[in-house]
């Protein structure tokens, strides 16, 4: 169990942890997450008692970390830094061998009856053992970084401090390194780990510490820490947070910031991903956009959700139901301009359509021509014509520039 309270450090002159106070239960993985400079390292190395803070005290199972000796704080805390580099020349089995020091004796050559087996066991883990053999010097820096996991293992302490683990590695080792870290946190391990990017982090972490200008703005599970207003807070960003459509987890997507300079409310009809780059160019160009009806499990949805649009979900493959419709019908409404992208005029768009009648100023996008389509029988087809006649016809390209002018015909 690690208590952290009121924890401040100062680094020249700065104030750089201020009043941090945290508590993590046994078998946890903590990811400490937060813009550069946030003090995420420093709270790393004020836990791991590389750096006695200013004020406030940590305490592993109801010790100060900082009263303790070297050894005995060796034996409880490991710790990976962010630099993994390594200023001697060692074989990579000698630099993770490192890991056992804090069991030898300096007096004798003593014995580590459990240090082979633990230096072995980390190489395995760490998928590092195929180049032990090899001079620390001569391996990559991302199997660099995975040999000073190893050499964390080696030192078999209840708690593991990781200071950016997956920084340099590819994406194969990044996921197989948080796979391992679970597993590690599974087994009884307490983990923290400075993680930058938020989606491995709320994939993997039990808990999140939103960490920002040296306070902790928020913590707990992933989903009440990412959400769109703390990262705003913490990382001034605009990033929308939706869900991961494999894997359940909460997932943030970071926004370029909108171009601000185009004004107006623009409703878009499409689906099966006929307008998700639409979706994205509307609202990159600072409209309001609102999409839909669209089937749930639509990529044209999962679009709309992801950039944080107003957006009316229905069942898949079915006729839109008169709730949905009323919907619709409201935000096309409240639409400067409505856009019917290139998608197919079959029943699920049906209802879409007859709202879209209501509209002041249509933009319908036609890359393939009228008589190429679907229609769900003559009236779709007949509906969708007169549509097209009212509207003005252009490419997916030329949408931006149809929709301005639309939102000067009807202010
Ligand atoms: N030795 C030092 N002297 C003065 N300021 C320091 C020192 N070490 C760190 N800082 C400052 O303290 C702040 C926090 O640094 P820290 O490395 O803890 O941030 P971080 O959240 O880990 O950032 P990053 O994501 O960039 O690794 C930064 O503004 C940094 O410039």
């Amino acid at each position: 169990m690690i208590d952290v309270r009121d924890l401040d450090v100062e680094l020249g002159g700065m104030a750089v942890l201020d009043a941090v106070s945290t508590h993590i239960d046994e078998g946890r993985f903590v990811g400490l997450v937060g813009p550069n400079g946030a003090g995420k390292s420093t709270m790393l190395r004020a836990i791991g008692a590389v750096l006695k803070p200013d004020a406030g005290t940590v305490s592993l199972d109801g010790e100060s970390v900082h009263d303790l000796p070297s050894r005995a704080a060796s034996r409880r805390v490991a710790t990976v830094p962010q630099d993994t580099s390594l200023s001697f020349d060692f074989d990579v089995r000698d630099v993770v061998a490192m890991g056992r020091t804090p069991y030898r004796s300096r007096f004798r050559s003593s014995v580590d009856p459990a240090g082979e087996e633990a230096i072995e066991r980390a190489l395995d883990r760490t998928e590092t053992e195929e180049f032990a053999d090899r001079s620390i010097s001569a391996v990559s820096g991302g199997e660099r970084q995975r040999v000073v996991l190893a050499r964390a293992l080696a030192q078999d302490t209840p708690i593991l401090l990781l200071d950016e683990p997956t920084a340099s590695l590819d994406i194969n080792h990044q996921i197989r390194t948080l796979e391992l870290v679970r597993e590690l946190a599974d087994e009884g391990k307490t983990v923290i780990a400075a993680i930058h990017d938020l989606n491995l982090a709320a994939h993997y972490c039990d808990e999140l510490l939103l960490l920002s200008g040296g306070r902790i703005l928020e913590s707990g599970p992933p989903e009440r820490v990412l959400t769109e207003a703390n990262l705003a807070e913490a990382f001034d960003a605009r990033a929308v947070v939706s869900r991961h459509p494999v894997t359940g987890a909460v997932y943030v997507t970071a926004l370029p910031e909108r171009g601000g300079d185009r004004e107006g409310r623009v409703h878009v009809i499409g689906g099966g991903g006929t307008v998700s780059r639409l979706l994205y160019v509307l609202s990159v160009a600072g409209y309001e956009v609102s999409a839909g009806a669209l089937g749930e499990g639509d990529s044209d949805l999962e679009t709309a959700r992801l950039l944080g649009l107003d957006s009316v979900a229905v069942e898949p493959f079915s006729p839109i139901g008169s709730e949905a419709r009323e919907a619709v019908a409201e935000l096309i409404g409240a639409a400067d301009v409505t856009v019917i992208g290139d998608c197919e005029v079959g029943t699920g768009n049906l209802a879409n359509l007859e709202c879209a009648r209501a509209s002041d100023a249509l933009v319908v996008v036609e890359d393939r021509p009228f008589a190429e389509r679907n229609y769900a029988g003559e009236a779709a087809r007949e509906l969708y014509g007169a549509l097209v006649e009212r509207g003005t016809v252009v490419g997916s390209g030329e949408v931006l520039g149809a929709v301005a002018s639309a939102m000067e015909r009807n202010p």
